[in-house]
């Protein structure tokens, strides 16, 4: 089998795999035909993955006239793979339908029969106007996700965030120094007004200079606000609470803040501390659940990252909306008013806490932070932490937090969703 079609071969299970079983890519990486590539095929499946989930809706729309019934899971996900790499990618129609057959017939006897309908569809596909794929409009959001962000954010900007989704997102760095000048230089890449560098076509991520050395990670523009954000000064005790993979441990560590950070899970841990080390930084690093978990003494401030929908990632994260249900959203809701608790007990009188979700969704971010201000008499905002270089004052919202959305920014390739609200505890 060729280098190409094993890389089809092992996107389509990927994307059957979100489309059909509801998983998220991030749990089919150490699954299925991925794991039998060389690293550069693996990265070019997963984008292939990637690209075709951004496209499904407008791909079953292109397919769509030419099915009279919807075939298996399995046949779809080939038809709207192929799709996408002739329509969108702009492959040569007659290697991407050749090899879809291919990969049909190597599915067994039932998708033997199938391969005669993959031949028959692939070429009227083929031969579909670019004009018409170009002019498709975004794919929608889920059903249930999409009337939540309308009630909250209007119907104009849901639309400006389903453009936004459907262009992807570039790579973002932070730069370990903190001089994203010199490192946007070296790497050809932007410099943020934000402090973070924006790379457009960036390759293989751990090819690109300064990467074994840990100058820089890669982490959003949004991202990197919270730990901005918070500021700690060299010395002061900061705790990094839900801190896994690590991201923000690795800013807060780079101010000389002495740092905790804690997380429930082991094995996310361990890439915090693997990521400590490749980039010469240090902090103390716990796993533990932060609802039972006692520090030996309180710190100056905390930053927590709560676990969230995540639904301020779908740019990056396509996957999200095939596998994400709002059942699971109760839940997470009283986890992070709880965690917000927690968080505030662990710091000293006059503490800082910064609170973050990459979440659209309101019940994540402002109304969190509206029940935490009533329910603890001594908490305050600090809208003066949120005033940093590329923060427009439009963003900031009710109870004195910052709203971020994919739909910024559309002119330098957008931002992730996020929430941050920077508070002060002064209990009575
Ligand atoms: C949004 S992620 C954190 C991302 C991280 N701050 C970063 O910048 O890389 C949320 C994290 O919360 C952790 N988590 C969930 N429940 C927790 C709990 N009860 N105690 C501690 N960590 C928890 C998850 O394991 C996950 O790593």
């Amino acid at each position: 089998m060729s280098s190409a079609d094993a890389v089809r071969g092992a996107a389509l299970g990927l994307i059957a795999g979100v489309t059909g079983a509801h998983q998220a890519l991030s749990d089919q990486l150490a699954t299925g035909a991925l794991v039998a590539l060389a690293p550069a095929d693996r990265a070019r499946a997963q984008r292939l993955a990637l690209t075709t989930l951004r496209q499904i809706a407008r791909a079953d729309a292109v397919l769509k006239p030419h099915l009279r019934r919807a075939p298996p899971a399995d046949v779809q996900a080939l038809l709207r793979l192929a799709t996408v790499e002739m329509l969108d990618l702009g492959a040569a129609p007659h290697g991407v339908v050749g090899a879809a057959v291919a990969l049909a017939r190597a599915g067994g006897q039932r998708a033997e029969a199938f391969a005669g309908l993959v031949n028959a569809v692939l070429r009227k596909v083929a031969a579909t106007d670019p004009a018409r794929w170009s002019s498709l409009p975004p794919p929608s959001l889920p059903d249930w996700l999409r009337g939540r962000l309308m009630s909250a954010w209007g119907k104009r900007a849901v639309m400006a965030m389903e453009a936004a989704h459907l262009a992807g997102a570039p790579l973002d760095l932070t730069p370990k120094d903190g001089d994203a000048a010199a490192l946007a230089a070296r790497l050809g890449g932007v410099a943020l007004a934000t402090g973070s560098v924006r790379l457009v076509a960036a390759g293989q991520v751990s090819d690109l200079p300064g990467y074994a050395e840990g100058d820089w990670w890669v982490q959003d523009a949004a991202a990197a606000l919270p730990a901005r954000i918070l500021a700690p000064g060299p010395g002061a005790r900061v705790l990094d609470l839900c801190a896994a993979p690590g991201g923000k441990t690795l800013q807060l560590a780079a101010t000389g803040a002495q740092v905790t950070a804690l997380d429930i899970s082991g094995p996310r841990m361990a890439r915090v501390t693997e990521n400590l080390a490749r980039c010469g930084l240090a902090a103390d690093c716990v796993v533990a659940d932060a609802l039972t978990w006692q520090p030996p003494a309180p710190f100056h401030a905390v930053l927590l990252d709560a676990p969230c929908s995540a639904t301020g990632t779908i740019r990056r994260h396509p996957d999200l909306p095939f596998v994400r249900t709002p059942a699971s959203l109760r839940d997470l809701f009283a986890l992070q008013a709880r965690l917000i608790d927690r968080a505030l007990a662990f710091l000293a009188p006059g503490g800082r806490l910064v609170f973050a979700t990459c979440s659209l969704l309101p019940d994540e971010g402002e109304a969190q932070v509206t029940a935490a201000l009533a329910r603890h008499p001594g908490l305050r905002p600090d809208p003066e932490a949120l005033a940093l270089p590329g923060l427009a004052p439009e963003w900031t919202s009710a109870e004195g937090g910052l709203r971020l959305r994919p739909d910024y920014w559309p002119e330098v390739g957008g931002m992730d969703g996020f929430y941050i609200a920077a508070l002060r505890h002064s209990p009575a």
